[in-house]
């Protein structure tokens, strides 16, 4: 699928930056996983340190979205490693963008998909099952809401209210 560039969707969306109908989230993310450029309508998911309804999000059917977890920014565990990474390849997710850490570090960069996380954890997280699934979460300096699009290349990342134009 062809991408979009963000430094050219910024350069020709002055008023939609202004307005704040697309965002570029803070330039905290570390780049892993095949595809470096990816795009897709956003499935939100808020977490600590709890990656069971991370799983539970990845196992159903991606088509193309992008699941952007709130994980609290935390230092302290892996809220995505190998087997979810290969996980969302298979179910047809576009790309994982995690306020957290992920870990299989190796084989997530093996992927096909997108993947950007604050840093690497070699823990796992916990298992309760705690967490909300398609709320408005705030990362990066930005409010984001389910269905909302992101776009992703080596540049940055975009959140828009509506789908943009290649
Ligand atoms: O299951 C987990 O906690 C994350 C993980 O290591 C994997 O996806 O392989």
């Amino acid at each position: 699928m062809a991408s979009l560039a963000t430094a050219e969707a910024c350069d020709t969306n002055s008023g939609l930056l202004a307005s704040g109908d697309i965002r570029v989230l803070a330039p905290v993310f570390q780049i892993y996983g095949q595809c470096r450029a990816f795009s897709g309508p956003i499935a939100t998911l808020k977490v600590y340190e709890d990656n069971v309804l991370v799983r539970e999000l990845l196992e159903t059917r991606g088509e193309g979205r992008v699941l952007v977890i709130d994980g609290g920014g935390s230092m302290r565990c892996a809220l995505v490693g190998g087997n979810l990474g290969q996980l969302a390849q298979n179910m047809g997710w576009a790309g994982i963008v995690v306020n957290g850490c992920i870990r299989d570090v190796d084989e997530i960069n093996d992927c096909d998909v997108g993947v950007r996380a604050l840093a690497s954890h070699p823990q796992k997280s916990n298992k309760r099952g705690i967490g909300e699934k398609h709320t408005p979460i705030h990362i990066a300096g930005t409010v984001i809401h389910d269905g909302e699009w992101l776009y992703a290349d080596s540049d940055g990342i975009l959140i828009s209210k509506t789908e943009l134009s290649v």
